[in-house]
């Protein structure tokens, strides 16, 4: 029995990230196919956040956006990220039939037509899409690499630098299919205002650039330095939720 409070009585948590078992989603053929349209110019600043680090983008109009699927309404994007682990056996936060990936990308939308902000938008079961990538190791990718290049610029944390000219649709996988669920962020406040859309296709990252993320500092630059070796959650229960597949 989850922790009940004023506003979710006698509800389980709909926390993130969670296992998938491919072998009991459920096909849903209501589910669209997604609509992603990100504008390179729209592209803004990379900053070292202490626990990760962030690409982000001017969402003060419909420049990049995220559609369709399982979504009512076009989401806005804000910012992606990745999490990774201490070694190249973990790191992903989702996890599929038990296979943990060693790393996983955010990309993280708001619903701009219903809400004013994106912190009221959080306040929301309809406020954040958030689509998952899994990454594998493989050959190096030349768009990580474009980040990893400007990771000097933003060592410690805090810092932050411009970045610009981002083709993100270069770091999708050309297979669209996904599952989907309702979560919640996977840190702190952990609010449950997440539709989760987790590409079923993983993209490649090689060791080497992997590494490169463990050389991020968690400290700011009049600190001792140290490393961000890791930031993903650990595994939330699914509960009573179904997660959807939009394909058999
Ligand atoms: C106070 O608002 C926040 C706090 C943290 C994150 C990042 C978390 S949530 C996620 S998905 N992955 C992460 O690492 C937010 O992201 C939308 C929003
Ligand atoms: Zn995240």
């Amino acid at each position: 029995m989850g922790v009940s409070t004023s506003r979710n009585e006698h509800c389980r948590p709909l926390q993130s990230p969670i296992t998938i078992c491919t072998k009991k989603v459920k096909y849903d053929s209501c589910l669209k196919p997604l609509y992603i349209y990100y504008d390179p110019k729209s592209t803004r600043r990379l900053v070292n956040l202490g626990h990760c680090f962030n690409v982000e983008y001017d969402d003060t109009s419909d420049r990049s956006v995220l559609g369709e699927g399982p979504l009512i309404g076009y989401y806005r994007l804000r910012q992606f990220h990745f999490h990774w682990g201490s070694s190249d056996k973990d790191g992903s936060e989702h996890v599929i039939d038990g296979q943990e990936y060693p790393a996983e990308l955010h990309i993280v939308h708001w619903n701009a037509q219903k809400y004013p902000s994106f912190n009221e938008a959080m306040k929301h079961p309809d406020g954040l899409a958030v689509i998952g990538v899994l990454l594998k190791i493989g050959e190096p990718n030349p768009a990580i690499q474009n980040i990893i290049d400007n990771l000097d610029q933003v060592k410690t944390k805090d810092k932050e630098c411009p970045f610009t000219q981002f083709n993100l649709s270069s770091l999708l996988p050309n297979d669209r299919n996904y599952w989907t669920y309702q979560g919640s962020l996977t840190t702190s406040p952990y609010l449950e205002c997440v539709t989760w859309i987790i590409l079923q296709e993983a993209i490649p990252i090689s060791s080497d650039q992997l590494h490169h993320f463990r050389g991020l500092l968690c400290s700011s630059e009049n600190e001792d330095p140290s490393f961000i070796l890791e930031n993903h959650r650990a595994l939330q229960p699914l509960a009573a939720r179904v997660i959807r597949s939009s394909c058999k």
